[in-house]
């Protein structure tokens, strides 16, 4: 049975909605007004919400903006009088899910209201089936470094400390990031990417902290950024060192203070956010040569985890290579490709400068290109470099 909050000073209306509403067989709770409301809301889980505007205390658009803030998936039903349909206007704009006018015609309420939650029904599932959708590629290896890895991030995620990633390209640090995410308990929350490398210098700060509209040329509306976005989540900051020295006094700023300002903005608004960073430079080498602040390096780098290259982790590439024919044959509609013994060998012993993604580009290539099973002349076809052939033939 659905509960429903009716928040209105006119206790005559109060009584006419609840008592319709209880007919319907809803359970209903009654608020003379928008501070009493937001003390239920607070309180209680509400499947949705009928708001008057115009109340003493706190009125509707207040109540309206702190319930968002507290509980987004609430639908918010406005009721509005005869003076304030503008009013109820702004309102679906800042997030009301509808506004209906008094006095209330009985279909529309009870229409709007399931609508309502059936809406906010679908976004739940939505979000669920999302997260199953997008479940966090397993980590691949049994490797003592990986399973190192493996052991650091069952006892770090749980925690709220910064984690520093560091390794090549490729080798899987963002893997690590999403593994930290998915283990902590934020991971019902959501994890937002920015890679500081693919942002021009001048964008980032409106990028980590969004702007309000008219900060700059450009700035033709306001803009929510990625601090704000993690709220509730993590925040990860892939390829750290390429960030700007003004841009970083603000990301240590708001992990100092866990506030971000928005570009072009006076209001300060708290974030509560774990951030994960990465870096395939030698950071402090970017300290020495004072393109990266120390005393940000050490707010980032509580805990280090450093990922291995391939090369240096050999007797991983056999389950990989599985991994990614089994993958590239479903993706590709074939039959399960096998592998010959010195195939296997010599994707083993090759020369990985692009480590796993260039591992998984590889196997693709040699699913499509190949007959039933992988032969090392396939391998030696397709993936070693001429200058290498002799050493594998030989
Ligand atoms: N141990 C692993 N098992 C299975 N897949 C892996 C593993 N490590 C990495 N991958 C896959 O390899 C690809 C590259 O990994 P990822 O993006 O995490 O690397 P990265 O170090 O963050 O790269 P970049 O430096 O380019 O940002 C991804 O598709 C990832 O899912």
């Amino acid at each position: 049975m659905a509960n429903i909050l009716i928040i209105d000073d006119e206790k005559s209306i109060r009584k006419t909605l609840s008592e319709i509403l209880s007919y319907e067989g809803y359970k209903v709770d009654e608020a003379a007004d928008g501070a009493e409301g937001f003390k239920m809301f607070k309180d209680k889980q509400y499947d949705a919400v009928l708001c008057d505007i115009k109340m003493p205390k706190m009125d509707g658009l207040e109540f309206l903006e702190k319930a968002k803030e507290a509980n987004p998936d609430v639908p918010i039903v406005m009721v509005s009088g005869h003076g304030n349909i503008d009013t109820a206007v702004e309102a679906v704009k800042k997030g009301a899910y509808d506004y209906i006018s008094k006095p209330p015609d009985l279909n529309r309420l009870l229409v709007t209201l399931r609508n309502a939650m059936d809406k906010s029904t679908l976004v739940a599932e939505t979000k669920v089936l999302r997260r199953k959708v997008n479940r966090t590629q397993e980590m691949i290896g049994q490797s003592a470094p990986i399973l190192k890895i493996k052991e650091t991030i069952e006892k770090v995620a749980p925690t709220d400390a910064r984690v520093l990633v560091t390794g090549e390209n490729g080798v899987g640090k963002e893997l690590v990031a999403r593994w930290l995410h998915e283990r902590s308990h934020r991971a019902a929350g959501p994890i937002v990417e920015v890679n500081c490398a693919a942002i021009p210098s001048e964008l980032i700060e409106s990028e980590l902290f969004g702007h309000e509209k008219g900060s700059f040329t450009s700035a033709v509306k306001q803009r929510i950024g990625k601090f704000e976005q993690a709220n509730g989540g993590t925040l990860f900051l892939d390829e750290i060192g390429d960030m700007s020295l003004s841009a970083q006094a603000k990301v240590l700023r708001a992990l100092q203070e866990g506030k971000i300002t928005r570009v072009g903005g006076d209001k300060e608004i708290s974030v509560d956010v774990r951030v994960v960073a990465a870096t395939n430079k030698d950071l402090l080498k970017e300290v020495e040569d004072k393109n990266f602040r120390l005393d940000l390096y050490h707010r980032l780098s509580v805990i280090l985890i450093h990922v291995p290259s391939l090369n240096d982790r050999r007797d991983d590439i056999p389950a990989l290579v599985e991994h990614f024919l089994e993958s590239a044959c479903q993706e590709y509609g074939m039959a399960k490709k096998g592998i010959e013994k010195d195939a296997m060998k010599a994707l083993q012993n090759h020369n990985w400068s692009g480590n796993i993604r260039e591992l998984g580009n590889v196997v693709a290539r040699l699913v499509i290109l190949s007959g039933k099973t992988i032969t090392t002349e396939d391998v030696v076809d397709y993936v070693v470099p001429a200058r290498d052939k002799k050493k594998v033939n030989a």
